[in-house]
């Protein structure tokens, strides 16, 4: 991988997938999506989708909360730090984390949601990874609502984004209902100050990683930033913003599930807008307890699964280890 910051402006686009489709009564139209869905999958694991469903109004509005947030005097912030979590929610300041081993620590701040769960909750009482009270800051009446309303949209996208994908790989649409149970999924929230006029060595906003889950919906501003690496052309490509969209990539999860012939892709933010940049990504991982193994039609007679079978809670435990070690 090149060490320099700047993508191939020639290179092809990402997909964009109409997952409208899977609400059409014709057959013709699902198998449609299935096609292009399939190619996207197996191409960068890269696409934006549009007709989501997803009202402008409320993500102008979790814009609004997001900025509002990231300008809390820092006092404020901190008082919320995720590190005072048992669950990884709350602010993380900038540079808290490294995603790209050996380069310097991520130009951004973050914020991070799960579910709204109560300390009744079994899951909570049997400290299960990840599964524990929000943190909010007081000083933003909006603020929960806003979040915990497109915490509800973005599972119920993934859910059907997980329907479409079970298309793609010739399963019935409701191959992952299972999975789609109670599922754990991260909210997260991203600021990040424009690139250095002097960075160090490899410093940018996001090093180059791949996300650990099942698939993940990431919201845009109107900023470029975003690279994805393609691994036929050897180079970076610009996922810049399309109004109405969302960029969906898949986790580390799905590589396992489809024994690598869908992967995940690396990816990295260089913030060179020149402005301060926003992002909001949602991280679907599923049911904890779902078991992740070689799906039935990912394995040719002779071939043999690249991964051992585990479950959702164990492979993310590892992920989260290896980042956070
Ligand atoms: O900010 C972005 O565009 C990407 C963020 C990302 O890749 C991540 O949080 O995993
Ligand atoms: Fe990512």
């Amino acid at each position: 991988m090149p060490e320099h910051t700047r993508a191939n402006s020639e290179c092809a686009q990402l997909p964009l997938i109409d997952i409208g489709l899977l609400a059409s009564e014709r057959a013709a139209d699902h198998q449609r999506l299935a096609q292009q869905l399939a190619e996207a999958c197996r191409g960068t694991g890269f696409f934006y989708v549009r007709n989501h469903g997803v009202s402008q109004e409320m993500i102008d509005a979790v814009f609004l909360q997001t900025q509002a947030f990231f300008k809390l005097p820092t006092a404020e912030k901190e008082r919320i730090n995720k590190a005072l979590s048992l669950a990884n929610r709350g602010y993380e300041p900038l540079k808290g984390q490294t995603l790209e081993p050996g380069s310097p620590p991520d130009l951004k701040e973050g914020f991070y949601i799960g579910e709204e769960l109560n300390q009744t909750d079994p899951r909570v009482q049997a400290r299960r990874f990840n599964h524990g009270a929000n943190q909010w800051p007081e000083s933003l009446p909006k603020f929960r609502s806003t979040m915990t309303a497109y915490f509800d949209a973005m599972n119920a996208l993934s859910a059907r984004i997980m329907q479409a994908l079970a298309l793609s790989l010739d399963l019935p649409r409701g191959h992952f209902s299972e999975f789609c149970r109670q599922p754990l999924s991260t909210l997260r929230l991203l600021h990040y100050p424009p690139q250095p006029a002097q960075p160090e060595p490899g410093e940018k906003g996001c090093g180059a990683h791949t996300d650990f889950g099942g698939v993940t919906v990431l919201l845009l501003d109107h900023n470029p930033g975003l690279q994805v690496w393609d691994n036929q052309m050897e180079s970076w490509i610009n996922a810049d913003p399309i109004p109405g969209t969302f960029v969906v990539n898949l986790g580390d999860m799905i590589a396992r599930w489809t024994n690598d012939r869908y992967r995940s892709t690396l990816h990295r933010v260089v913030n060179s807008s020149g402005t301060e940049r926003y992002s909001v990504p949602f991280f679907y991982s599923g049911n904890p307890d779902h078991e992740v193994a070689c799906l039935p039609g990912c394995l040719a007679p002779g071939e043999f699964p690249l991964y051992p079978a585990t479950t959702v809670e164990n492979h993310l435990i590892e992920m989260y280890r290896r980042t956070y070690a």
